[in-house]
């Protein structure tokens, strides 16, 4: 066919393609007019997974699962912009990788609010300021970030869905040489995973690293002082218009950071497939045993344990600890529930949701 065939054919598949989409939104509507009428929830990421598992199953073209999600993604966040429009928070500036975690979900129309530190997000879920917030909790090189689990404890969020996200770093700056360049802005945690980089091309310069509360503060400043440079994502370095030097230079190409959505007092119906995050505040951590007989009880039920984090008791002088646990399964299923009973109020229950692997 020639090009202009081709792009007829398009025209007239993007047609069909509107129209089976506005009246997908027809639907979409009155399920939101039910939600409303009873009060119902209006992001329901398990049925979103139903979807995508299905359509991933009855796929037989060229599409593969992930482009699947990234267009069905963009359709739920357009669907429910149109059930009832909500804003949501995210740990900015913009271009960080949480932004880009915000926008795989909630899509590129949604009203985004921009804060500049992790607080400050559960705050203004707390508040109702936004209805949901986007928070990074774990890079599986680098471990947790305690900021996160520290606030799910003391502040009383849920956990509505989890995001993982590739994490790629690119070097920018403004300076064509890298003997002009006298100090690189980035996270901590960047800088650490980037390590191998900043030793085989910039050991022995004399460059400063200073660390910054975001990589896209990062870019911002390299975007302002010419002998600096940023260690960042590659939207943020393309935001604020600082040439990108080189390209993925992290340590580790299975560079993967978590995300979580947070809400207040939000609830998932059961999937096929979650994960349920706790705090366990357990009595008498000190007696022998204590910590053993807690995660027996799991083993003892078959739950899968995926994640223990120990934290400090703050404010004591003594050396104790309370624990993030997760495990696969639901805060519904009988053994979740038997162990949720078994230690009463030790245990705060953050949210169960679809997990994603
Ligand atoms: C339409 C619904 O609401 C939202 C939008 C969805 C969709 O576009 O298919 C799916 C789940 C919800 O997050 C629904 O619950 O069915």
């Amino acid at each position: 066919m020639e090009l202009t065939d081709l792009r007829n054919r398009i025209d007239q598949l993007d047609d069909e393609l509107l129209n089976i989409l506005n009246e997908r939104m027809e639907l979409v509507k009155q399920v939101g007019e039910l939600k409303r009428s009873s009060q119902a929830i209006i992001y329901r990421p398990e049925r979103e997974k139903q979807i995508l598992d299905r359509l991933e199953k009855r796929n037989t073209g060229l599409l593969t699962r992930q482009a699947i999600d990234a267009i069905f993604f963009e359709i739920f966040a357009v669907s429910r912009n149109l059930e009832l429009p909500e804003r949501i928070s995210y740990l900015g500036p913009e271009g960080s990788f949480t932004h880009q975690a915000a926008e795989s979900r909630f899509g590129g129309m949604s009203e985004y609010l921009v804060l500049p530190t992790i607080h400050s997000v559960f705050e203004s879920v707390e508040t109702g300021r936004a209805k949901f917030g986007v928070v990074p909790i774990e890079n599986n090189q680098e471990g947790i970030v305690v900021e996160t689990v520290d606030y799910l404890r003391d502040k009383n969020l849920s956990i509505v869905a989890e995001v993982l996200l590739q994490v790629h770093f690119t070097f920018a700056s403004q300076s064509d040489s890298l003997r002009d360049i006298r100090r690189i802005y980035s996270k901590d945690i960047a800088f650490r995973q980037c390590g191998k980089f900043i030793g085989e091309y910039l050991e022995g310069l004399g460059i400063e690293l200073i660390a910054v509360e975001s990589t896209s503060k990062a870019a911002k400043l390299a975007s302002e002082e010419p002998d600096a440079a940023a260690i960042c994502s590659s939207i943020s370095a393309r935001l604020y218009g600082v040439p990108i030097l080189f390209d993925n230079i992290e340590d580790s190409d299975q560079n993967k950071t978590r995300f979580l959505i947070l809400a207040k007092d939000f609830s998932n119906v059961k999937s096929t497939d979650d994960k349920t995050t706790i705090i366990a505040n357990l009595p008498n951590t000190n007696r022998p045993g204590v910590l053993y007989e807690f995660l027996k009880d799991f083993n003892d039920r078959g739950i899968n344990l995926t994640k223990i984090e120990s934290r400090p008791m703050r404010g004591e002088s003594t050396f104790r600890y309370w624990f993030l646990v997760e495990f696969l399964g639901h805060y519904e299923d009988p053994a979740a529930q038997e162990i949720m009973h078994k230690y009463g109020t030790h245990l705060k229950w953050l949210g169960s949701y679809v997990r994603v692997s």
